[in-house]
């Protein structure tokens, strides 16, 4: 019986660059993300992808615009996660090394694809354009992706 479990994910842009953590221990420990983790049960999706960017990254936020949905299946396991993917430009404080990430500002032009999830490169185009994507990926391992659907979601 697969079981979805929800995730948090946030992009925090000024002007062309885009800030990523370095992720440095756990689940994908060693790869620059956005910031986020799991939702808990007693706060909503939007409050726990507040709490977890400020945890992750010192970084504060009245507002996240909804960006897009991921789901991610893995061969030999029943969970699905479930990625709910927020941005903004609009944030306060400076960026802080915590115990999960060590943030870094990248031009946009510069994201290190080859060090991020294997997803990322295919729905980041979206998330630069502002358009609102939808997305369901199976994967084997964490590396290697078997097949994906993307599309744009109004
Ligand atoms: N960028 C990205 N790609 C992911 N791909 C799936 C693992 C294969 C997961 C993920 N997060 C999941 C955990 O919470 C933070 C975001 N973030």
């Amino acid at each position: 019986m697969t079981k979805t479990k929800l995730y948090t994910l946030a992009l925090i842009r000024s002007n062309s660059n885009i800030l990523l953590g370095m992720k440095k221990r756990g689940f994908g420990v060693g790869r620059w993300n956005g910031f986020g983790g799991k939702v808990h049960s007693n706060e909503t999706v939007l409050e726990a992808a507040k709490r977890e960017l400020h945890e992750e990254s010192g970084l504060m936020v009245n507002e996240l615009q909804e960006a897009g949905t991921l789901r991610f299946e893995f061969i030999g396991e029943t969970e699905i996660m479930e990625v709910h993917v927020f941005t903004t430009n609009k944030f306060e404080g400076t960026p802080t090394e915590s115990e999960e990430m060590r943030p870094q500002w990248f031009p946009i032009s510069e994201v290190p694809f080859d060090d991020m999830w294997p997803d990322d490169i295919l729905w980041f185009p979206f998330l630069l354009k502002g358009q609102k994507f939808s997305g369901y990926f199976k994967f084997k391992g964490h590396s290697e992706i078997l097949d994906y659907t993307l599309e744009p979601e109004c």
